[in-house]
């Protein structure tokens, strides 16, 4: 197989839905041909959207996608992956491509095992701001995948985002919940800056360019600037002015419980899929 990606390098996407069509999206705006790429859905109806989506040949047919894979991501939800998996098993050990994981909470050990055993597993936690080339992306790989294969995933996900590995498969619980799902959290507040807008007399419309570009000014600032997210805070609160009192308001309200809930219980639900949908027989 090849080590580096380049257009003979062919990656399959079981599952084309939300999160595959962000990356398969963000790929193709960022350096990878369509033609490399091939998707699968469950009906030829959604395979024909899907084709029409995201301008890829999507098929509903995953052994056909498997035959055709040096790189094989599993983008179905955590609950169909065992199935999808052993339905695959005798054409992957016959092709043995490298497989990649988006699902949350299932281990790299059990996607090996339904799969036949020995392989080359990374697991992937992306997020949908890959379809923007701003997806950040937490990745382990289990001790079967080469170097080389690590740098192939990485390439592949580089070019939707940033990348971060982490050596600990437990720690991918956290990256769920700190990349993988967190952008509906930033969405959520967003949502409630309008809301709040709207309730004074501004039109959605205005509500959402005011929350939206702030929003995106902000996230730029934390990126392109060496300052922390505390310095950047203070630099807008100016002692005794307004900003002062929101996030005062922010504080009472309990703003850090608020979110070590919401992370703890991201977590806890990663770690019941896992328990959940592991170990179960073949
Ligand atoms: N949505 C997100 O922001 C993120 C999702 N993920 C993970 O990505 C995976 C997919 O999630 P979503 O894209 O949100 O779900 P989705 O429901 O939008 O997409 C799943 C796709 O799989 C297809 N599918 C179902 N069974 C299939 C089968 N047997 N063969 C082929 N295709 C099949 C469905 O037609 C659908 O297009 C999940 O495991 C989730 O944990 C990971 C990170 C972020
Ligand atoms: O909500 C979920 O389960 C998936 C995994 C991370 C983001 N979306």
């Amino acid at each position: 197989m090849n080590t580096e990606y380049n257009s003979s390098t062919h990656i399959s996407f079981i599952g084309v839905g939300n999160m595959a069509g962000a990356i398969i999206a963000g790929m193709c705006r960022h350096g990878f041909q369509p033609e490399q790429l091939l998707g699968t859905t469950r009906s030829p109806e959604s395979a024909a959207r899907a084709t029409e989506a995201y301008g890829i040949r999507v098929i509903n047919d995953n052994a056909q996608a498997v035959q055709y894979a040096d790189v094989l991501v599993l983008a179905v939800k955590p609950q169909m992956m065992q199935d999808t998996c052993i339905a695959l098993a005798a054409k992957v050990q016959a092709k043995k491509p490298l497989i990649v994981s988006v699902a949350a909470g299932i281990s790299a050990q059990d996607i090996a095992h339904w799969l036949g055993g020995n392989l080359a597993v990374v697991r992937c936690m992306p997020n949908t701001p890959a379809l923007v080339g701003a997806g950040m992306s937490g990745l382990y790989a289990n001790a079967q995948t080469a170097n080389a294969q690590k740098a192939l995933v990485d390439q592949m996900f580089a070019a939707v985002g940033r990348t971060l590995w982490v050596d600990e498969e437990q720690a991918m619980h956290t990256v769920t919940a700190l990349a993988g799902s967190a952008p509906a959290y930033f969405f959520r507040f967003v949502e409630a800056l309008m809301k709040a807008g709207e309730a004074r007399g501004l039109s959605s419309a205005q509500a959402h360019e005011l929350a939206t570009y702030t929003a995106l000014g902000a996230a730029r600032m934390m990126t392109e600037t060496h300052d922390h997210p505390t310095q950047l805070r203070q630099k807008v609160t100016s002692p005794k002015g307004t900003t002062e009192q929101a996030i005062l308001s922010f504080e009472r309200e309990g703003i850090d419980t608020l979110v070590e809930h919401a992370v703890a219980a991201c977590i806890g639900r990663s770690e019941e899929l896992a328990a959940q949908l592991a170990h179960r027989d073949v």
